[in-house]
């Protein structure tokens, strides 16, 4: 059973989320939020995860357990999975335009996720609280109404653009600032901060 901990029950006052009117509509691919991004870039050995947006505060992905993703022989590794829910989750960014990070992640995982398997993910933002955004995922084998194989309850904490600026290695902010694709990101979750 998921969600089990305090901290992942929204408190009494929490509001609902608010769909930003300026999100991508339904149905469209979200950009990775950086290319270098082991779930959502474009690196061969990451996830190639690609997200779109949804109906409402919601994103739906796809993610292909691959050889290199094997944990058990023909199985995909848990830790990527919970990545895969992670990365899933940290595109709703895109549909209440504002930078979060994860604080908490529960995985619960229902079911083995052979290679070759597309892993159809769902996830929504549930309450908002302050800086606090709760979410929730799953992942379903092969269909978007297939078994359910791994589901996660998280608790995503807004933050600015300083904590990258500040915890980042300068090697790759420095990129990434020249980087007009990810100046114009930055700005536009900004603004709503
Ligand atoms: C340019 C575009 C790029 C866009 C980039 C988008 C990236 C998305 C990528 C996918 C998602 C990821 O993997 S993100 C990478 C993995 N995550 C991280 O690296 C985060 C590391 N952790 C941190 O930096 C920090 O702990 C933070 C930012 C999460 C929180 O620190 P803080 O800002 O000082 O806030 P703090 O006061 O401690 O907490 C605020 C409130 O949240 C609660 N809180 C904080 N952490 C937790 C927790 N783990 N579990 C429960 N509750 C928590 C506190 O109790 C408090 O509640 P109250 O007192 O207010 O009630």
């Amino acid at each position: 059973m998921s969600g089990t901990t305090t901290a992942l029950k929204p408190p009494e006052d929490a509001r609902a989320p608010v769909r930003h009117p300026d999100a991508p509509a339904p149905g469209e691919l979200l950009d990775a939020h950086n290319h270098q991004c082991f779930g959502c870039g474009d690196q061969e050995s990451g996830l190639l995860l690609r997200a779109r947006a949804g109906e409402g505060v919601a994103v739906t992905a796809e993610f292909e357990v691959r050889p290199v993703h094997q944990g058990a022989p023909g199985l995909a590794h848990g830790g990527l999975l919970s990545a895969a829910l992670d990365e899933t989750l940290g595109a709703l960014n895109w549909m209440q335009r504002v930078i979060a990070v994860t604080g908490r992640l529960e995985t619960d995982f229902a079911r083995p996720v052979p290679v070759g398997t597309v892993l159809h993910l769902q996830a929504r933002v549930t309450a908002v609280h302050g800086r606090k955004i709760y979410c929730t995922a799953t992942g379903r084998i092969d269909a978007h109404d297939g078994p359910v194989a791994v589901r996660a309850d998280a608790l995503f904490i807004e933050v600015r653009v300083d904590h990258f600026i500040q915890n980042g290695r300068a090697e790759e902010i420095n990129a990434a600032i020249a980087d007009p694709d990810q100046a114009k990101l930055a700005r536009v979750c900004e603004v709503n901060q």
